[in-house]
């Protein structure tokens, strides 16, 4: 009689299949069948409900039992429960409902808990920072070294250093993605983003009453990371006093929420960023050198992507396949000279700005290449691009030339336009391809 009640609740739902079986031996000589929810009546007629309760969570955890029973028993629902059952429900007027809300909220959870699991194999493959983090040069070998010692060691704090857009965000992701802290929260503060005033609660947390408009009790940033990672971004921005409470949490490894009576223990890992040399800023009194010890924990430096030639034009691959990708476009390729451009600029807005000018290439190129047209730097630098290259003056004469020439291709036109003599002009025409050859 039950069965039908069920197949009646849920037959208009398509993607539900039920398989109704009327004693404990068949139900579980086909538990192999791996179903995703089992209504369980107490009152079969072989077996004690307890007992296939148990072989269910002992074999199939996942499978989640809603138990069905003729009478109210309050001790026998807390005791299944406590063994391992989704919910209990008595056979009264309600139980129709009962049944379909239950078996909608576990589909609903089934669903998240499936695209957590989605979401979490796909952040690993993301960070997973041998092939998220690009570099090839010396420096960023160097550097990937330390990532990986950082995240063998997951209990060591981290810091790391290095001119915006340098990819610091990037590395930290990586260092918690691939450490054994995966499973547990990163969670990120910018301490140049938050008020002074704020950040003590947005850190600690705070009591309810704490202060005024601290109407609910509120956990800190450190304890919402408690088991997993912390990144501060901006460190070297926290004010005097907060510095003096961050050093005690780093040194005790406890928190006092605001408002609070009692210390919590926390295990947080902290990963700090900042885009200045910190042991300046302990030298100019801006940042105590205790805590500067403190955080320190293993130090990486990211050097600007001027310091890294060699990977420019591997980055500039990399953001524009993962470009084409993202917006499903055919790949595209750089061009020589677009590679050549490329390399030639410095880049004050590092690895960011090259991933926003290849981007921008990617959406301006018609064909299957990228050329030099299509590179296109929108730099907010106040220096002019041609004299951010930091050339020689020699280099400087030589490519103003190169520039005319291919220009007016006219020898005598550029020796007037750029009032030099036309054998100056001869002279590097004739010194160019002798290096050629
Ligand atoms: N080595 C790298 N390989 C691949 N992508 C990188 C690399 N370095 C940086 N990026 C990318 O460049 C962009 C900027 O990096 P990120 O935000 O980590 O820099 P940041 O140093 O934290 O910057 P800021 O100090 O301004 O916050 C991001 O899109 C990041 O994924």
């Amino acid at each position: 009689m039950f069965n039908r009640l069920i197949v009646r609740a849920l037959d208009k739902d398509k993607d539900v299949e039920i398989v109704p079986f009327f004693n404990g031996t068949d139900f579980l000589a086909r538990l192999s069948d791996n179903p995703e929810v089992v209504t369980l009546d107490l009152g079969l007629p072989d077996y004690s409900g307890a007992e296939i309760l148990r072989r269910i969570k002992q074999s199939h955890p996942e499978t989640e039992v809603i138990i069905i029973s003729g009478q109210d028993d309050l001790k026998m629902a807390v005791q299944l429960l406590k063994e391992g059952a989704y919910d209990y429900i008595a056979k009264d007027e309600n139980v129709r409902e009962r049944l379909v809300h239950c078996l909608h909220h576990i589909r609903a959870q089934q669903k998240l808990q499936q695209e957590l699991k989605q979401l979490k194999s796909e952040i690993s493959v993301k960070y997973d920072y041998l092939q998220a983090i690009i570099g090839e040069s010396e420096s960023m070998k160097q550097v990937l070294l330390l990532v990986d010692k950082a995240v063998k060691m997951s209990n060591v704090h981290v810091s790391i250093t290095g001119e915006p857009g340098t990819g610091k965000k990037l590395l930290a992701k990586a260092i918690h993605y691939n450490s054994e802290r995966r499973d547990q929260p990163f969670v990120i503060v910018n301490v140049g983003a938050i008020p002074d005033e704020l950040m003590e609660g947005e850190l600690f947390g705070f009591e309810k009453g704490a202060f005024d408009g601290a109407r609910l009790r509120q956990k800190g940033k450190i304890e919402e990371a408690a088991e997993g990672t912390l990144y501060m971004e901006d460190v070297d921005l926290l004010g005097p006093d907060l510095q003096i409470k961050w050093l005690q949490f780093l040194q005790n490894g406890t928190i006092r929420r605001l408002g609070a009576k009692t210390e919590i223990r926390v295990h947080t890992r902290v990963i700090s960023g900042s885009t200045i040399d910190l042991g300046e800023a302990v030298r100019n009194k801006q940042f105590r050198e205790d805590l500067y010890f403190c955080l320190m924990g293993i130090p990486l430096h990211l050097p600007s992507l001027k310091e890294r030639q060699k990977d420019v034009v591997l980055l500039a691959q990399f953001f524009l396949k993962h470009f084409c990708d993202e917006n499903g476009i055919t790949p595209l390729e750089l061009t020589s000279e677009a590679m050549r451009k490329l390399l030639n600029y410095p880049f004050p807005g590092n690895v960011r700005e090259l991933k926003a000018v290849v981007e921008l290439a990617a959406v301006l190129t018609n064909t299957a290449m990228v050329g030099e047209d299509h590179i296109v730097f929108n730099g907010v630098s106040s220096t002019p691009d041609l004299l951010t290259e930091e050339l020689s003056l020699k280099a400087y004469n030589e490519k103003i030339i190169r520039h005319y020439l291919d220009k007016y291709q006219n020898v005598m036109v550029v020796a007037e336009k750029l009032d030099i003599g036309k054998s100056t002009v001869y002279n590097l025409i004739k010194k160019w391809s002798e290096l050629k050859e």
